[in-house]
């Protein structure tokens, strides 16, 4: 078992994040950090009958050192939210400094920790984290992940919702497993659907809306929710299906495959997919064990005519993006 932290745990993802986390078998110790209301979450969380402490920090009276010390595993949903009409690089002005201050109590009081990033722009804010822990000399590639979950919980969604009705191909959204690959924002999704298990068939025309749906799931909330945020719900959802699946594969030993933001050079398999798309940090499928990441598991081979060609888009706007982040925090 392990302490797990949210940073950002009064915001819109970190309540339900940290009641899922609160419902984790494998969590211990649940410290709940944020700038404001941490407290009262815990409390309200703390009267749920499963075992763990829960307690919550704000950052008077070394409330950060408290929250991280000793944590296993930190989940970073710290930052602002999109309005209708932004872009999540938008957000960079503000979430970039928040994740380089909490990675720096990462690195002082927990270096050991997962470290799960899911403020936004993920395409940035992993590479700031992973500068800020390098200067620190506690870089862990293995344990730094960017959560891109979301895209491919979406993608399940989205991909039953148009099979649905053709009985051959099922419509059961948790019977779909679909990779997701490359970044989080816009074109620089890249979902899998020529890979999709079971397979799907799908005309051209269904397959680029629903290519679209899933690049831009984020925008269909943003616009929903018509200026109270994006998705919050669902991220949580997301977020700790990440987290339990890596604790299960830290904590009991079972290992899955699931995809995510990682810096390749650092990770085992990375180096052959640098060569392949070139950038340092890119979402791929990759094994989870106990240390973290296993080993790539990349599916860029197999892939389509038409994926290459959104392979060859969403790396040109990451990029950019990768190159924001680390000039954010210059060594
Ligand atoms: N990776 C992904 O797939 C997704 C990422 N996001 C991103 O997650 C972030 C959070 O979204 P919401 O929860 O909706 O926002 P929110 O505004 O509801 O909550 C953010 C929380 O962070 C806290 N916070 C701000 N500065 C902090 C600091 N220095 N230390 C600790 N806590 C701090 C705030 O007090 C607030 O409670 C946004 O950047 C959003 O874009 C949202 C959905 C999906
Ligand atoms: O769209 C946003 O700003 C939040 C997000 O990352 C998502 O929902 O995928």
């Amino acid at each position: 078992m392990v302490k797990a932290v949210v940073a950002g745990a009064a915001g819109g993802i970190g309540q339900p994040l940290s009641l899922l986390l609160k419902l984790c078998p494998h969590v211990s110790d649940l410290a709940l950090y944020d700038v404001v209301n941490s407290p009262g979450v815990a409390t309200d969380l703390s009267h749920i009958c499963t075992t763990g402490a829960v307690n919550g920090y704000l950052p008077d009276d070394n409330g950060m050192q408290k929250a991280f010390t000793g944590a296993g595993i930190v989940v970073i949903p710290a930052g602002i939210p999109r309005k209708p009409g932004m872009t999540r690089d938008d957000l960079f002005k503000i979430n970039a400094g928040i994740v380089r201050d909490l990675i720096k109590g990462v690195a002082s009081y927990c270096p050991d920790a997962f470290v799960l990033v899911i403020s936004n722009p993920v395409n940035s804010t992993v590479p700031i984290a992973a500068q800020v822990l390098r200067e620190a000399g506690v870089f862990n590639p293995r344990k730094l992940f960017g959560v891109t979950t979301l895209d491919v919980v979406r993608a399940q969604t989205f991909t039953a919702a148009v099979v649905d009705g053709d009985a051959k191909q099922g419509g059961n959204p948790e019977s779909f497993k679909v990779p997701v690959v490359g970044g989080h924002s816009g074109d620089t999704i890249v979902p899998l659907l020529s890979l999709a298990e079971p397979a799907v068939t799908l005309t051209d025309a269904q397959r680029e809306a629903l290519t679209h749906r899933i690049q831009f799931g984020g925008d269909e909330v943003v616009q929903a929710k018509n200026g109270a945020g994006s998705a919050t719900l669902s991220m949580a959802y997301a977020g700790y299906r990440f987290a339990h699946a890596l604790l299960e594969a830290a904590c009991a030993g079972k290992t899955s495959v699931e995809p995510s933001f990682v810096y390749l050079p650092g990770v085992p398999g990375g180096e052959q997919v640098k060569d392949q798309v070139g950038t340092d940090f890119f979402a791929i499928p990759v094994q989870l064990g106990p240390n973290g990441v296993e080993k790539v598991v990349s599916p860029l081979d197999k892939i389509s005519n038409y994926e290459k060609g959104l392979l060859e888009t969403a790396i040109k706007g990451l990029q950019g993006n990768i190159e924001k982040g680390i000039a954010f925090h210059k060594l």
